[in-house]
């Protein structure tokens, strides 16, 4: 049985750091359980806090960063090492700094990469890769989700034909924000992961997250952890909950 748990902290420099601090500590368990770790990152103003904290965080030297698979939760469909990639902004926010095995970061495809400009071709490469231990998905240990002001999570918009997908990954086109071609993990594999953290913050997320909390029809209230859901907001974000 998933349980939902609601964490409110005062701003967003104290929810970066404790964000951080409690992915550190969910690495460093996975790895004490059974040597690995797989963890989801997202994109965002928020997420790229988060990073920056993991990279400021001594306690970050606990864990083996060759033993960590990085999987990422969606992505803008764009040449590599374009800005606006969530990868590229990971890479400079954190994990250009970290020791990984290349092998183990699981960057989703850029639109200058073996498939061109073929969103689908991407996704289903990407699919490809999250399975490739098996048939199915890997276990994933965290999921972090940024929360669009629309309700979005991942590339998962609100009224989009993308929220009914049913495979592993989706492309997504006419993205209501920019840019409009994206890859996504669908919500039945965000719903397969472990533990979903959902994390906002601003005045600006104050209203959809008080909707979502409230059952709202909106991704991001369907974005559940199959052990756990953890809403990680600071207290603007929070307001009307
Ligand atoms: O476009 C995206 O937006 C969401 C939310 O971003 P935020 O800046 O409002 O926190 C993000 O989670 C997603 O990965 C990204 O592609």
């Amino acid at each position: 049985m998933s349980e939902t748990t609601v964490v409110v902290v005062p701003d967003a420099d104290v929810l970066a750091s404790s964000v951080a601090a409690r992915l550190v500590t969910r690495i460093v368990d996975a790895q004490a359980e059974r040597g690995t770790a797989a963890v989801v990152l997202t994109g965002g103003q928020i997420a790229a806090k988060v990073l920056a904290a993991v990279a400021e965080t001594p306690a970050a030297r606990a864990v083996d960063w060759s033993r960590v698979d990085l999987y990422w939760g969606d992505e803008r469909f764009l040449p590599a090492g374009d800005p606006e990639r969530n990868e590229t902004q990971a890479r400079a926010a954190l994990l250009d700094q970290l020791p990984l095995d290349p092998r183990r970061v699981h960057a989703m495809p850029a639109s200058d990469g073996p498939d061109g400009d073929d969103a689908e071709a991407a996704a289903r490469r990407y699919a490809a890769e999250l399975t490739s231990g098996g048939s199915a998905v890997p276990r994933l240990d965290v999921l972090m989700l940024g929360v669009g002001e629309d309700g979005h999570v991942a590339s998962i918009f609100p009224g989009h034909p993308v929220r009914d997908a049913t495979g592993i990954t989706a492309a997504v086109h006419d993205s209501p924000k920019p840019p409009p071609v994206r890859v996504t993990l669908t919500m039945p594999v965000i719903r397969g992961a472990d533990e979903v953290w959902l994390i906002a913050a601003g005045d600006g997320k104050a209203d959809v997250v008080g909707a979502a909390l409230s059952g709202a029809d909106l991704p991001a209230a369907h974005a559940t952890g199959g052990r756990r859901t953890l809403w990680m907001l600071d207290e603007a974000a929070a307001a009307k909950r």
